[in-house]
């Protein structure tokens, strides 16, 4: 295949064995040669109930779970495998949200602090970090003034955009977005997915994004790849995959959760902004009350 084509993320054929307690116990293979592909600047969701391995890709993308089989290739770099050091350099490139904002975000650390961790340790100088970190709280729709705040004066809302503001701090090409958005209430869940569809617009980001939820799988995701015990079963264009289902584990998903709202591409990006900026007014209010 010509390089040119080469999608920013290719895993193909996927194993992670967990080892399991006891020497006689075989592990548990939770990946069972699981294929998947994202270009840059798009979405791909991952959806599929509890336990169907999707937290386990993501992880498998960061270097996190053990891959016992297959290739993860970034930038058509073999990236399963890496020693410490060039996994550390990778973390530029691939960054990570997590779910729960109220413990993925140290308490003791002003967003300032945590903010400049990321750039510090990338040797960015102190008066460049100090201006990239306002323009982070910019992108995120977060007051200048957060800086000097801690985590537990934000509602989980905004603890999130916070982490992602964190994410974006080295402009990676990839985030891994596992569930970001499920300890939100609904109307901030809604917000928050209308963040990263900004950001991405903005900055050309892609996103490995998890979600047992089919319809914020649907509104945040160009294509979607169904995961059902250890395998994906279907993978397609993300309207296809959610209005007509090929799969019957995918058309059981659907009847379990009727999906609404379609990926906003028909929302002009000035409207968008208009938004954002009246949502952000609305935090910075919820933040003084
Ligand atoms: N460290 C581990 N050791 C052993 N088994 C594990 C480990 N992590 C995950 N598993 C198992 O692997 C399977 C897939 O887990 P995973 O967390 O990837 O699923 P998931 O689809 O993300 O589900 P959830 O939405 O509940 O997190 C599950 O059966 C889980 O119990």
């Amino acid at each position: 295949m010509s390089t040119n084509t080469a999608p920013l993320l290719d895993a193909t054929d996927v194993v992670v064995e967990y080892p399991m307690k006891g020497w006689r116990t075989p592990p548990f293979r939770a990946l069972k040669g699981v294929s998947a592909r994202i270009e840059a600047g798009r979405t791909l969701g991952l959806v599929g109930e509890s336990g169907s391995g999707k937290t386990t890709l993501g992880r498998a993308v960061l270097g996190l779970a053990p891959v016992t089989g297959g290739s993860i290739r970034f930038r058509g770099q073999e990236i399963a495998h890496l020693p410490r050091a060039e996994r550390r350099a990778l973390s530029s490139e691939i960054q990570v949200v997590f779910q729960d904002p109220y413990t993925s975000l140290n308490p003791a650390m002003t967003v300032g602090d945590i903010l400049s961790e990321p750039l510090e340790v990338a040797g960015v100088a102190r008066v460049a970090a100090r201006d990239r970190i306002r323009e982070l709280l910019d992108q995120v729709n977060l007051p200048g003034d957060s800086i000097d705040r801690l985590p537990r004066e934000f509602s989980g809302g905004q603890r999130q955009r916070v982490a992602i503001a964190r994410a974006l701090a080295l402009d990676p090409a990839l985030i891994v977005c596992d569930e970001p958005v499920s300890a939100l209430d609904l109307s901030t869940q809604a917000r928050v997915l209308d963040l990263f569809i900004e950001i991405q617009e903005r900055t050309g980001v892609a996103y490995l994004f998890v979600s047992h939820d089919l319809s914020v799988i649907r509104h945040i995701s160009h294509d979607v790849a169904v995961m059902y015990r250890g395998e994906i079963v279907e993978t397609g264009d993300a309207e296809r995959v959610t209005s007509s289902p090929s799969h019957p584990y995918t058309q059981r998903l659907m009847m379990a959760a009727p999906v609404a709202h379609p990926r906003r591409q028909a929302l002009r990006r000035a409207e968008r902004r208009e938004l954002l900026d009246a949502q952000a007014a609305a935090d910075v209010l919820e933040v003084a009350s």
